[in-house]
């Protein structure tokens, strides 16, 4: 008998189930259960090796389709039009501190904690809170181990930023910590991602607003009113502690992604080479970075509040780096010329995913126009792929691996975050996620070739050259002040010193 798309779905599933099941065999590990709440388990980490990320895509992109195929259209639509109870759930988990109570209380695993008493310490209605964490547990955020009785489990433990209650309470421990990293983005996406999205409708169809691409005309701006773009507002003095948790909401994407090495080849480097982060935000990308190969020097760049920010919490992670200047907190604007002139590495991660083409276009130039021959371009950002067969490309590590039929090309739903994200730029700030060919483009159009693709878990890296001659005079950048030679100061009109790093 031939086999229908149902049993090839079901099949591909299975296959790669078998996969995961013999790669933690042979570890001798067993595979995490969903009442695990230890996010360093051996066990979980496998989960995110190469072998079983490869196994899960598969996994999670023939279930997807099963699903897809067996549910009624129906209510397809009608689970999707009310999704965003899910995160709104989430977000009141994150801010009654509901995660941090039921840990307190010993709730994990089979042992759950009754809502009355999880209810007695967030002040809230328990019947509405037990509510809240059965459509979570339906999800299989939390579990309902009996009757109104609630536990963590390994995605609900994510939320948790291991602060002691009382000092959550009276503000006193940090909310936004450790694995609490990951509420920030709820917090992100609860307080300001779900109104703005909720004014994109109007926004694309509206005649001021439809076909603008400059960053303060949005569905933020149609939301939250006024005409500056989403970072000039995050910069406000009012809003400085959403400034501060979409920093921490920043930090949670790093978990998401592979470990340095695994694409970029940073450890080949030289012996204090300097990387600049552009756009650094208060430097969390760098941090897995320094600590897995130590010999690099960084300079973060970004704009005075976060370069602020950013000192403080270098203080407490790295205070050595910090003091020695192996880290530099640098104050610039990436619409002026770049101050740091031939470093070895230029690292942009989520920035040009914030703006759109001419404005990105206009990012890289600033770049190109500080970069040496042997300075190298490496964007992390998301690749979206078109979701039907595309022609492939012969720019190494660029071509998606192929999915196995019937499942779509890009993967499916195991791909989903990426044109989540697509959609979130676009409403903020009129970003966009960006397909190879848009890649090549943007690149080209800024004097820059792309030469080498890296694809991680969450974000692509993109590796860039110079495009063109070898030896290269360095060129003014139009409108922008002709940065120094190396070894020289430069006395920005903001007073910030910007020096060329030492060891280039
Ligand atoms: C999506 S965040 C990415 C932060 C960081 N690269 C990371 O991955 O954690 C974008 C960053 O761009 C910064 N930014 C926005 N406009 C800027 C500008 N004109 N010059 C420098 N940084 C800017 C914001 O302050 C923010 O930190």
């Amino acid at each position: 008998m031939s086999s229908t798309p149902l049993s090839s779905l079901l099949g591909l599933a299975a296959s790669a189930a078998k996969d995961l099941e013999d790669l933690y065999a042979v570890r001798d590990l067993t595979f995490p259960s969903l009442a695990s709440v230890n996010p360093t388990d051996p066990a979980e980490l496998l989960l995110l090796s190469p072998e079983a990320q490869a196994a899960s895509k598969q996994i999670i992109s023939a279930c997807g389709m099963i699903m897809s195929m067996v549910t009624p259209p129906s209510l397809i639509l009608l689970n999707e039009t009310m999704h965003y109870n899910i995160l709104a759930s989430l977000w009141t988990m994150v801010e009654s501190n509901t995660v941090e109570i039921i840990r307190e209380l010993g709730g994990s695993g089979n042992a759950g904690v009754h809502v009355d008493k999880i209810a007695a310490m967030n002040g809230m209605d328990s019947s509405k809170l037990a509510r809240i964490l059965r459509l979570l547990a339906t999800h299989h955020i939390f579990t309902e181990t009996s009757p109104n009785t609630f536990a963590n489990n390994r995605t609900s433990i994510h939320l948790d930023s291991s602060s002691p209650v009382q000092g959550l309470l009276d503000k006193t421990a940090p909310k936004f910590e450790g694995t609490g990293v990951e509420a920030a983005m709820i917090g992100h996406g609860g307080d300001e991602g779900i109104r703005i999205a909720s004014h994109m409708s109007q926004t694309l169809r509206s005649p001021e607003t439809a076909c603008a691409f400059e960053p303060n005309k949005t569905s933020f701006n149609t939301a939250f009113g006024g005409d500056l773009s989403l970072w000039e507002w995050y910069n406000l003095p009012e809003n400085s502690e959403r400034r501060v948790r979409f920093g921490n909401a920043m930090k949670s994407l790093g978990r998401s992604e592979d470990a340095p090495g695994k694409g970029f080849e940073w450890s080949r480097l030289p012996n204090g080479a300097t990387i600049v982060d552009v756009g650094g935000n208060v430097g969390s990308a760098c941090v897995p970075l320094l600590e897995h190969i130590p010999h690099l020097n960084l300079v973060i760049q970004d704009l005075p509040p976060l370069i602020e920010e950013g000192r403080k919490f270098w203080a407490e992670k790295n205070p050595k780096a910090l003091k020695s200047g192996q880290v530099k907190l640098q104050v610039h604007d990436f619409f002026e010329a770049q101050p740091v002139v031939g470093a070895d590495v230029y690292h942009l991660r989520a920035i040009l995913h914030d703006w759109a083409d001419p404005l990105a276009i206009k990012i890289l130039r600033n770049i190109r126009h500080a970069a040496t021959s042997t300075s190298k371009l490496v964007i992390r950002d998301q690749l979206i792929a078109y979701a039907c067969d595309a022609p492939p490309s012969a720019i190494p590590g660029a071509q998606i691996d192929p999915a196995p039929t019937p499942l779509l090309p890009n993967w499916g739903l195991a791909s989903s975050t990426n044109y989540i994200f697509d959609i979130h730029m676009l409403t903020c700030c009129n970003g966009k996620e960006r397909t190879l060919d848009d890649w090549i483009s943007l690149f080209d159009q800024s004097g820059w070739k792309l030469v080498r693709v890296y694809r991680g878990p969450l974000f692509a890296e993109l590796v860039g050259e110079l495009k063109g001659s070898k030896k290269r005079k360095l060129e003014t950048p139009e409108g922008s002040p002709r940065p120094r030679k190396l070894g020289t100061q430069i006395n920005r009109s903001d007073g910030v010193i910007a020096e060329r790093v030492s060891n280039v």
